[in-house]
């Protein structure tokens, strides 16, 4: 998300001149690329407007201290001003002190993501904050919807210790029953929170509105939060402001933001509605949900990154023990193809490489740069294929291939030969070197004296903690 604004953002600043102090020449040359970038990223105008007109009275005339750049020095005051845009420094976090259970309205259009960010938001609950969730879906309309939330309470509840589930699905009833229902259900059962997922509408129409009034009322929610899919650009911001009349929100979560490289509407949402953004969906799976920080969007918006989310990331995503299972097996020279696939299994639950580039500070042009070259990470996926089609027993001792079985092997993964051998060459030669350094007791050594081998998972919490210094830049 934010790629094509973060990239021009960056040119503005290198662009800017040297010199004591900031000329309003200066100033106004790099606002009228500001104002572009930001129109051109689908931003509102009028909040495009009023942000350069306050970055402007703020530039023109400021003292540049020792050691900053005029660009430095514009691109703080852009930073700041972008923070305020996006909502103010932190993030808003969800009420969770009502009394129990708590209910939670899930509303917004047909497909913008509800039933999965339902699911997201559950899965984060439980896991984080230990919170016993019902889910339960009020859509009456599409005969699928009730079983598709309970498919994914099931998915969840099993990675939560069955700390969530859903409402059994009973025919006939309405979604203020079902809702009545639901909260009865976790009064009784001991629930800290019930999510009431309600059915979407192509568009906004009185329909849908009678009946999330209804329900609002009867649930009394203490968090009405709308789903919005970011890829409709400026429609979520009218959207959100049509909710927020009609019914009233206290936050938005923006589905979709892995498909948005714009973020317009990311950067309208607050300052047009009024309303703060609470989280973003990034992707299709259950762990796709992030907490918005406006500081740290604004970071990435302008290339300084976001060294504390990639750190939150790592440590949240990454099988620490896992991590370090494979790690004593590197240690003793016994790292096989299995682990091989475990290591590319956590690679790929980061995200793309692409992302994770574009969350260090300064990383953002080399990312352009590397596009489409270096950063073909579908490899990975491609050793996986290859992987997964040998044999048990080949996998911990590939050695024992021969020439037929690569042959059936490229064909069981969609690869070719060549390409088989190349994966068995690497292989082969990384452990023997590593069997070698193990011998010489200096594999271990090596890797003490890097600081500790706990995987990939010691290796991101050495980049720098939240506040810290970022690494590079
Ligand atoms: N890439 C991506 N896909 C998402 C995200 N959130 C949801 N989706 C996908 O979007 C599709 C629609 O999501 P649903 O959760 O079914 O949408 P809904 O709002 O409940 O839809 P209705 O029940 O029809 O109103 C599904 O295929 C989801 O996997 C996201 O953050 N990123």
């Amino acid at each position: 998300m934010f790629e094509q604004l973060s990239g021009r953002m960056s040119k503005v600043f290198e662009g800017l001149s040297r010199g004591e102090r900031l000329s309003e020449g200066d100033v106004t040359e790099a606002m009228r690329e500001v104002r572009l970038a930001m129109l051109e990223a689908d931003v509102a105008l009028p909040v495009v407007r009023s942000f350069v007109s306050k970055v402007k009275e703020r530039a023109v005339g400021g003292e540049v201290l020792d050691g900053v750049s005029p660009g430095q020095a514009v691109a703080k005051i852009v930073n700041d001003a972008l923070i305020e845009a996006l909502g103010g420094a932190g993030a808003v976090p969800l009420n969770l002190s009502a009394p129990a259970p708590v209910p939670y309205l899930l509303v917004g259009l047909q497909g913008a993501g509800k039933t999965t960010t339902a699911g997201k938001l559950a899965l984060r609950l439980a896991s984080r904050e230990r919170k016993k969730v019902l889910l339960a879906s009020l859509d009456v309309q599409r005969p699928a919807a009730q079983l598709q939330l309970q498919q994914i309470a099931e998915q969840v509840g099993g990675r939560t210790n069955g700390l969530v589930t859903s409402l059994p699905i009973e025919q006939g009833q309405g979604p203020v029953e079902i809702a009545r229902r639901a909260l009865d259900t976790g009064r009784r059962e001991g629930f800290d929170i019930v999510i009431l997922d309600t059915a979407g509408r192509l568009a906004i129409d009185e329909a849908l509105m009678d009946e999330v009034r209804q329900v609002r009322d009867v649930a009394k929610p203490v968090e009405t939060l709308l789903v919005v899919d970011a890829m409709t650009g400026q429609d979520a911001v009218n959207t959100a402001q049509s909710f927020k009349d009609q019914i009233g929100l206290t936050g938005v979560i923006m589905s979709r933001m892995d498909g948005d490289a714009r973020g317009g509407a990311a950067l309208s949402m607050k300052a047009v509605t009024g309303e703060p953004i609470k989280f973003t969906g990034s992707g299709e799976k259950m762990e796709a949900l992030e907490e918005f920080h406006p500081e740290r969007v604004a970071g990435r918006i302008l290339g300084l990154g976001d060294v504390a989310g990639l750190v939150e990331k790592a440590s949240e995503q990454l099988d620490q023990e896992e991590g370090e299972r494979v790690a004593k097996r590197m240690l003793a020279g016994k790292f096989d193809l299995n682990d091989y696939v475990s290591q590319i299994n956590q690679i790929n639950r980061l995200g793309s490489i692409s992302g994770i580039l574009g969350m260090l500070p300064g990383m953002g042009k080399l990312k352009d740069k590397l596009a489409g070259k270096d950063l073909d990470t579908s490899i990975f996926n491609r050793h996986k294929a290859i992987i997964s089609s040998m044999t048990a027993q080949e996998r911990s001792a590939p050695e024992i291939i021969k020439a037929s079985r690569k042959k059936r092997i490229a064909l069981g993964s969609g690869t070719s030969v060549p390409e088989v051998n190349r994966l068995l060459k690497q292989f082969s030669e990384m452990s023997t070197m590593m069997k070698r350094l193990n011998k010489m007791g200096g594999l271990s050594g090596l890797m003490r004296g890097m600081g500790g081998a706990g995987g990939l998972g010691d290796m991101f919490k050495g980049m720098g903690g939240p506040g810290g210094r970022p690494p590079f830049g």
